[in-house]
């Protein structure tokens, strides 16, 4: 008997990733392949993120990020939750272990034996920030807290129709995303519309968010899963190189000099493909001064 997933979820689409034995998660590779499909399945407390779940998402993240074959990652929530029915993307950081200096693990799971919080979802962050490949938060419920930041870092958002609820809880259990949890949502939404869904942390639906701009669309639950991996399919079909050239060109202008250097390592790469960087290489190897003379100045 197969074990179900989630009730949106295609079987017949997916074959898990094997390998790992992950408990807060689940990861699945799509049967036409480019795509991976990674879910928290912690259903019965709206998807919150422990630092054992923060672990496993992020194994699964870099281990797509090193795939050759692998240009689409979706985030995804598995559900609903069989104690109430209800749907979530992920409802942030779980507040029944957050200690003093973060979220702890419990007694066995701690690596240091020092029991050190963590706020290692900024590391979940910047991993889907920084790889070179497409990540879309497939949201059927909730994205609240550390899950809606989540949102906010994936290049695209696809959210339930009927159950997707977008909602800034922070403040509200004294936490604050001040980094691309606040500031990227705000070049997004824009300013006003960011400090209002930090500062009353309202409720707002897919198709609110839709309108202010943090989500690319709105669609019916039951196809929700479907549209997704459609819309994976289409990015998959393009020029990987311009497709990972594009999301760092997107991503430059609001990453500083990190911005920088992550496309200008790719610009590298490209420049070394050329004849004129062979001719600098060969030149080095054969200990004789290198002839550029015959490379144009492009203008
Ligand atoms: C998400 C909700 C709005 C859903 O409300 P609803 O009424 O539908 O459901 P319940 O409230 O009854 O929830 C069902 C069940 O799930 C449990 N649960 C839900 N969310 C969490 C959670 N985050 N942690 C632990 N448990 C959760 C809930 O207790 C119920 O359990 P029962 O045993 O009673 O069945 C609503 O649930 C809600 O408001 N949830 C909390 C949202 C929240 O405050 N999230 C944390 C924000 S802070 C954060 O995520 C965060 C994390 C980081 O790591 C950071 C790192 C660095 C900077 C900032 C960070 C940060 O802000």
């Amino acid at each position: 008997m197969t074990h179900m997933i989630s009730e949106i979820f295609h079987a017949e689409d997916w074959q898990e990733v094997a390998g790992f034995t992950f408990e807060d998660i689940t990861y699945h590779e799509a049967v036409v392949g480019g795509t991976v499909r990674i879910a928290f399945n912690r259903p019965e407390c709206r998807n919150a993120f422990r630092p054992k779940t923060v672990d496993e998402l992020y194994q699964a993240l870099e281990h797509a990020r090193v795939n050759d074959a692998i240009g689409v990652v979706i985030l995804t929530g598995n559900g609903p939750s069989a104690k109430d029915g209800g749907w979530a993307f992920c409802s942030g950081g779980d507040q029944r272990v957050r200690g003093k200096d973060g979220y702890k693990y419990d007694g066995t799971e701690d690596a240091t034996g020092k029991n050190l919080g963590r706020l290692h979802i900024l590391e979940v962050q910047r991993l889907i920030r920084f790889m070179p490949k497409v990540v879309m938060a497939v949201v059927p419920g909730y994205a609240v807290g550390g899950g809606h930041s989540l949102h906010v870092i994936c290049d695209l958002t696809l959210a339930s129709e009927e159950h997707a609820v977008f909602q800034q809880k922070d403040a509200d259990v004294a936490s604050f995303d001040a980094g691309y949890g606040s500031a990227y949502l705000a070049k997004q939404v824009g300013q006003k519309r960011a400090r209002e869904i930090f500062f009353l942390g309202l409720r707002y639906t897919a198709q609110d968010a839709y309108e202010m701009g943090m989500v690319n669309k709105v669609v019916p639950h039951a196809e929700l899963e479907k549209k997704a991996l459609e819309w994976a399919c289409i990015i998959n079909d393009k020029s990987p190189t311009a497709q990972k050239m594009l999301k760092y060109a997107f991503n430059m202008t609001d990453d500083g000099m990190v911005g920088q250097q992550i496309f200008a390592g790719e610009a590298t790469r490209l420049a070394y493909g050329t004849d004129e960087a062979a001719e600098g290489r060969e030149a080095f190897v054969e200990k004789r001064q290198a002839d550029f003379s015959k490379f144009s100045r492009q203008y």
